[in-house]
């Protein structure tokens, strides 16, 4: 008999599927504390939750007898999958279960927002029969721009076409084909928030998109804009964007996520006549309770029955002998798609992958989603993994083409990573080098010698003197430290790169003034 134990309020209809199940028990016990969960944990096969119960790796570590940990809903940034993976412990969610609701709840917030509903009805409630503050806005012929065109963010484009709006999207992985497919036309951030009436972010929070609607965006953004987050807090900057509502620059803005989530009492959103919140509500519909629940739970039968199963969320098995060949690549075949993925611009199209040398006799399918992994996290965030970094690639059309060689230009082991976009292609070579560990050898076909860690600065400039001497005179003045470089050529006077590995993070102010510096094509920030 396996046990599973429910720990946040979820639907009965969805579990309904595991009471019916002959060889489940199930227990239900929600609102306990770490402590009392790891006391108990020890028993069960199989925890069911959804965002309130935090799975950390202590109670990973008293779940002895468990095999999977199952997340209602899509995300799992209260699961703690290293931890789950490194105890071999599946960690599976219901990516699309509530995709619909979310997409509803933008609708209603957004609506919200162009007739001020919450703000009319706290005052005919309050005995006031105001008809004079409330003036809204037509949607009809208005701009929405919608950062973010993956589930959520496609259902609603297709909604505010429905409404007559002219609709404006991005997504690094929308190409042309796809944007002209869901009737939007296919911009920039900058197109967005220049252009928009409307606008609503649609992304995972990742490094990349914290703050993507920010100080910046505000200061170049169409007057009288409104802004909706119903993704997760911390996309749009809280603070620029009341600093930009009390300007009157935003007319006002629709909230379901904080950057810290219940938001304190203090929390300048919360009594703000402009701003409307909900308490992460975009989920919270019965349907999507059900199909969250219905998903997730047939998915943990199967992994309990040791049957093939879907939506799992960490990293799959890979035989001993295999591992052990493999295991030294990981980390190197990771950072190097990592690497590509923050250099390269446009819509991901290719990813070509090379295998040479020593890899050529094993089976690098587990390298190829590391590689996967670490260009697909620089866009899509925690949300990938091991599991599903080919499933993910493939859903966006990114083509993968893998391919071995024996030409290994004198190393033992080589891998080599085009990326094709609709902008450019790009590639790097990366090896292990007997007792130096992973390198970076080639550029563009550029030979260099670069430790593929902490952060880095890659210029594509004119080979002209004094270029290295005005490089290190702004990083100098900016108080940003080298400690390497590597300039690389194929002819005096022609194209050249450098690559620095600096000791901190450089500002971007830092990279805008390398970028102007006379002959500098690009300058790229990697950090690794
Ligand atoms: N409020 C809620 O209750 C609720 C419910 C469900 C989902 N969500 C959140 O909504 C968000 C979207 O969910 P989804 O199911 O549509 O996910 P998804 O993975 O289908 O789509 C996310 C999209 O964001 C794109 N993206 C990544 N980085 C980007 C960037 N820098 N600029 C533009 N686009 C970028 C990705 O390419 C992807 O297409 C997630 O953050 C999810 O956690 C919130
Ligand atoms: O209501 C929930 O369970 C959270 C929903 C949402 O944020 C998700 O990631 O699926």
């Amino acid at each position: 008999m396996f046990k599973v134990l429910i720990s946040d309020p979820i639907s009965d209809q969805g579990i309904q599927l595991l009471h019916d199940a002959s060889d489940v028990q199930v227990d239900k016990q929600t609102g306990l504390s770490e402590d009392e969960l790891c006391a108990i944990i020890g028993e069960y096969d199989a925890l069911l939750v959804r965002s309130q119960t935090k799975v950390t790796r202590r109670v990973m570590e008293a779940g002895t007898k468990l095999k999977a940990v199952g997340r209602a809903g899509v995300g799992v940034d209260n699961i703690d999958l290293e931890a789950a993976t490194e105890r071999g412990i599946v960690v599976i969610n219901a990516p699309d279960g509530n995709t619909i609701s979310t997409c509803e709840h933008t609708f209603a917030m957004l609506m919200s927002l162009a007739r001020n509903i919450p703000q009319a009805y706290k005052k005919t409630v309050g005995g006031e029969w105001d008809r004079k503050s409330f003036l809204g806005v037509e949607l009809r012929n208005k701009v929405l721009g919608i950062v973010g065109m993956g589930r959520i963010g496609s259902e609603v484009a297709q909604r505010a076409k429905a409404f007559g709006m002219e609709v404006i999207g991005y997504d690094p992985f929308m190409t042309e084909e796809r944007a002209e497919k869901l009737g939007v036309k296919a911009g920039s951030v900058d197109d967005i928030v220049t252009q928009a009436d409307f606008i609503t972010v649609h992304t995972p929070l990742t490094n990349e998109t914290r703050h993507m609607i920010g100080k910046e965006q505000f200061a170049k953004m169409k007057k009288g804009a409104r802004i909706i987050n119903c993704a997760r807090g911390g996309i749009v900057d809280e603070n620029a964007l009341m600093d930009a509502i009390n300007a009157g620059v935003v007319a006002g803005a629709a909230f379901d996520v904080f950057e810290e989530e219940p938001p304190t009492s203090e929390h300048p959103f919360l009594n703000h006549p402009k701003v409307i919140v909900t308490p992460h509500l975009g989920a919270s519909t019965v349907e999507a309770q059900e199909n969250v629940a219905i998903d997730v739970s047939e998915q943990l039968l199967h992994i309990l029955r040791n049957e093939p199963f879907k939506n799992a969320v960490n990293m799959p098995a890979v035989p001993g002998d295999v591992l052990k060949k493999l295991q030294p690549y990981f980390v190197v075949s990771e950072k190097m798609g990592s690497f590509l993925a923050q250099i390269t611009e446009g819509a991901l199209q290719e990813i070509q992958i090379n295998f040479s040398g020593e890899l050529t006799d094993v089976d690098t399918s587990t390298l190829v989603r590391y590689i996967l992994k670490g260009v697909l996290s620089y866009h899509l965030g925690s949300d990938v993994n091991l599991v599903n970094a080919n499933h993910l690639a493939k859903s966006r059309d990114v083509h993968i083409v893998r391919q071995k060689s024996s030409a290994t230009k004198g190393f033992t082991n080589l891998i080599t990573l085009t990326l094709k976009t609709n902008k450019e292609e790009r590639s790097i070579a990366g090896t292990l080098l007997n007792g130096y560990g992973a390198r970076i050898v080639a550029i563009d076909k550029y030979p260099v010698d670069i430790e593929p860690s902490g952060t880095l600065i890659l210029v594509s400039h004119n080979d002209k003197p004094g270029m290295i001497g005005r490089l290190g005179t702004v990083l100098g003045n900016n108080d940003v430290n080298i400690a390497t470089m590597q300039v690389g050529r194929k002819i005096i006077g022609g194209a050249a790169i450098m690559a620095l590995n600096v000791d901190k993070h450089v500002p971007k102010e830092v990279l805008d003034e390398l970028s102007a510096l006379p002959e500098m094509k690009t300058v790229k920030e990697v950090i690794l």
